[in-house]
């Protein structure tokens, strides 16, 4: 036996959350791509069908009270709120990460004043997940702003009384790269300016610290390490201090003060409360209410996941290694912890082609245009083994 399947055992054998696994629905694929779409937490299917079934079946209407299903946007906001360091009562949950990142960021630059105080740009991370800089583009042409890409470590210097907001990614989706939150979110607010977060690549993977950091806004996504499910709701936090003077501009009868005094006359919700929008997708929602039950758990927390999460990346570094020729695929996720995600990235010109083979032998990542093999590490539901596995496949794969 190889001394890495050796090594393998070793740590699982030592490793606090194994016991976790069995609360996922899981099968003899090694799946990597817990960073897309998180593994089906097993008591997600009996939550659901009670929602189904009793609440909306038999409760009918009822539910919106004696289900909690009213209030369930801000519920489920207190729930992701330990989870990326955020006391409760500034998150909500619901719509999509990318209307999020358009209520955050036109609210962002509402803020900071905007054009009428001379703050008419919005600096944006030139490598972003395409969608926020797409909302970035209409948000600035809705506010009289223009956007400037950057990489997110040219942001101190490009900071200046021109500065509207600034929308980030904590974790790079493509090269897993993890940004320095604390020092550009201090830089940013030291200019004046209002910072705006992208967590969907770190939330439920690593310590966010939005409160300690002095984070302004954040949107995440909880479909991937929140195992919220296909299109479950994504989040939007609005840091206490400034929720009084939010102004959102999807102002939604469910953001109202009092939604069911049916006024003409918008008047905004206290708290997070202001940051909802329609009537919330409850059945996704309710999905991603049980699926957080795992965090619940006394050997469970965002340390031991980050934990595992740098223990797992660098095993599966020194597995391929040791087992792909030297020069088949280049690293590109960095090697050093305090910039690296839960993700490697490695390049290679066929990594599409690569990835599909790797796939069909059973081992699941996924291909980021142009030359990117990705590789999620979810901490709740791998083992080492599985890490091993994937290294030694992924070398036969390239040949
Ligand atoms: C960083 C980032 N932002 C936004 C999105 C898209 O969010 P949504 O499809 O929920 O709007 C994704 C992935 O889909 C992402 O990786
Ligand atoms: N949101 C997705 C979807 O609806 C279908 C397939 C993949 C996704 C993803 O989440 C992609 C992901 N944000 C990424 O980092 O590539």
């Amino acid at each position: 036996m190889s001394d890495l399947i050796e090594r393998a055992r070793e740590l699982d054998a030592r490793d606090p959350l194994a016991a976790v696994r069995a609360d996922f629905v899981l099968d003899e694929v090694v799946y990597l791509d817990g960073n897309s779409l998180g593994a089906l937490p097993a008591n997600v299917p009996g939550a659901v069908e009670d929602v189904v079934r009793r609440q909306w079946g038999e409760l009918r209407i009822r539910s919106w009270t004696e289900s909690g299903w009213w209030t369930a946007p801000e519920r489920i906001g207190d729930l992701v709120a330990p989870l990326v360091g955020a006391a409760a009562g500034q998150i909500v949950v619901g719509d999509s990460t990318s209307v999020n990142v358009f209520k955050a960021l036109v609210g962002a630059v509402r803020l900071s004043g905007g054009p009428d105080a001379g703050r008419d740009e919005i600096l944006v991370d030139a490598s972003t997940f395409p969608t926020d800089g797409y909302i970035a583009a209409s948000a600035a042409r809705m506010t009289g702003c223009t956007v400037r890409p950057l990489a997110p470590a040219e942001v101190p210097d490009a900071l200046g009384p021109r500065t509207a907001a600034v929308l980030l990614n904590h974790v790079d989706y493509r090269t897993g790269r993890l940004h320095d939150l604390p020092a550009l979110t201090a830089a940013i607010r030291a200019a004046g300016a209002v910072s705006v977060w992208d967590l969907c690549h770190s939330a439920g993977a690593l310590p966010v610290g939005l409160d300690s950091h002095g984070v302004d806004l954040a949107v995440g996504c909880t479909y991937k390490f929140l195992n919220g499910g296909p299109g479950s709701p994504a989040y939007l936090y609005v840091r206490a201090g400034l929720q009084d003077r939010f102004d959102s501009p999807l102002p939604g009868w469910n953001s109202h003060a009092e939604p069911f005094g049916m006024r003409p006359e918008y008047a905004p919700a206290d708290g997070a409360v202001r940051g909802r929008v329609g009537t919330p997708d409850i059945l996704s929602m309710l999905a991603l209410e049980a699926a957080l039950e795992v965090w619940s758990r006394p050997d469970v927390s965002v340390d031991a996941v980050r934990a595992k999460s740098l223990a797992l990346t660098d095993f599966f570094l020194e597995c391929v290694a040791a087992y792909v020729p030297e020069g088949r695929v280049v690293t590109v996720t960095p090697r050093a912890h305090a910039e690296r995600g839960s993700q490697v990235a490695l390049a290679c010109e066929d990594a599409g082609e690569v990835m599909e083979r790797l796939i069909a032998a059973g081992v699941v990542g996924d291909f980021r245009a142009p030359d990117v093999l990705r590789f999620g590490f979810t901490p709740l539901y791998l083992s080492f083994a599985e890490v091993e596995r994937a290294a030694r496949v992924l070398a036969d794969t390239l040949g």
